[in-house]
């Protein structure tokens, strides 16, 4: 696997029409997230084989690769969510801000606020719009104003305006791409540090699917993004880095979306993005 190059910060189009590069240069951010040695298991069964990695600040970090080669298994490790699974053992390092969350003294729940994640079909609760993001604050406590905590997760996930007249109806009356957008709020009430995104476009209709393409880029102003994606062109019209996972839960290569898109290291990660298998 390569090391982060400290080559300037280019341009992440491939073929994208994407043209504004992201501000910060890519060899100017920091470490937010480091795996060592990361190797999970269901049952028997190894589903990430000593994957080392590490995530950086404010980037978004692409996993893409064949079905059933761990990316998931990889993105819950990030937050515990894995801890949920009864079958599933974590062996390794996984450091967040520079300590390891599988830590004794780690809570999970805690862990999640800082950070969240949004899945692949939208689910909010069966409750309000204003309900969906603010609960979990009044569960933690919440000290400060929670309505408008609540109008500016919704103004960061790019929904506000279109539900600033209903928030006290049910959620589960928006459409499927407000849908998404009320979860990411939701995500980013608890002013997370890191938001997972597991296929969080592929249920959606190309004009939902665009519109949170466009918040993801505006998200990795504040936060860093992690997505996993089936959808290649997507990787590399939205991320800073790709990780390409290959069979067997093996981190092939890992490195600048521009690189591995268009100079891959390894003849098997041009073979998966050219489409020869996978
Ligand atoms: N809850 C689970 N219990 C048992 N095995 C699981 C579980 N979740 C995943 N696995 C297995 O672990 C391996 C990796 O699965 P994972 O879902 O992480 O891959 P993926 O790359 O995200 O796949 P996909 O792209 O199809 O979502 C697969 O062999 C899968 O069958």
């Amino acid at each position: 696997m390569s090391e982060p190059d400290t080559s300037p910060k280019v341009q992440t189009t491939i073929e994208t029409g994407d043209e504004e590069p992201r501000d910060a240069p890519l060899n100017t951010k920091e470490t937010i997230i480091e795996t060592r040695d990361l190797d999970v298991y269901y049952g028997e069964e190894q589903a990430l084989d000593d994957v080392s990695m590490e995530i950086y600040e404010h980037d978004v970090t692409a996993l893409i690769g064949p079905s059933g080669c761990g990316k998931s298994t990889f993105l819950r490790c990030i937050n515990r969510m894995n801890d949920l699974i009864d079958s599933c053992r974590v062996e390794g390092d996984v450091e967040f801000g520079g300590k390891n969350v599988y830590d004794d003294d780690v809570d999970p729940v805690a862990l999640r606020r800082k950070i969240g994640i949004v899945f692949q079909k939208p689910n909010p609760f069966p409750k309000s719009v204003r309900e969906n993001v603010g609960y979990g604050l009044k569960i933690q406590g919440y000290e400060g104003d929670v309505d408008e905590r609540v109008e500016e997760s919704l103004k960061s996930a790019a929904l506000w305006d279109e539900v600033k007249d209903q928030l006290d109806s049910s959620g589960l009356d928006l459409s499927g791409g407000q849908q998404q957008r009320l979860c990411i709020a939701r995500a980013i009430a608890p002013d997370p540090e890191v938001i997972l995104m597991d296929e969080p476009t592929s249920a959606l209709d190309p004009v939902a699917a665009s519109k949170i393409e466009d918040l993801i880029d505006d998200l990795a102003e504040q936060y860093t993004v992690i997505i996993v994606t089936h959808n290649m062109q997507q990787a590399a019209r939205i991320s800073d880095r790709t990780a390409v996972f290959l069979t067997g839960g093996d981190l092939v290569e890992y490195d600048e979306t521009q690189k591995i898109f268009e100079n891959p290291e390894h003849q098997r990660v041009e073979d998966y993005i050219t489409g020869k298998f996978g």
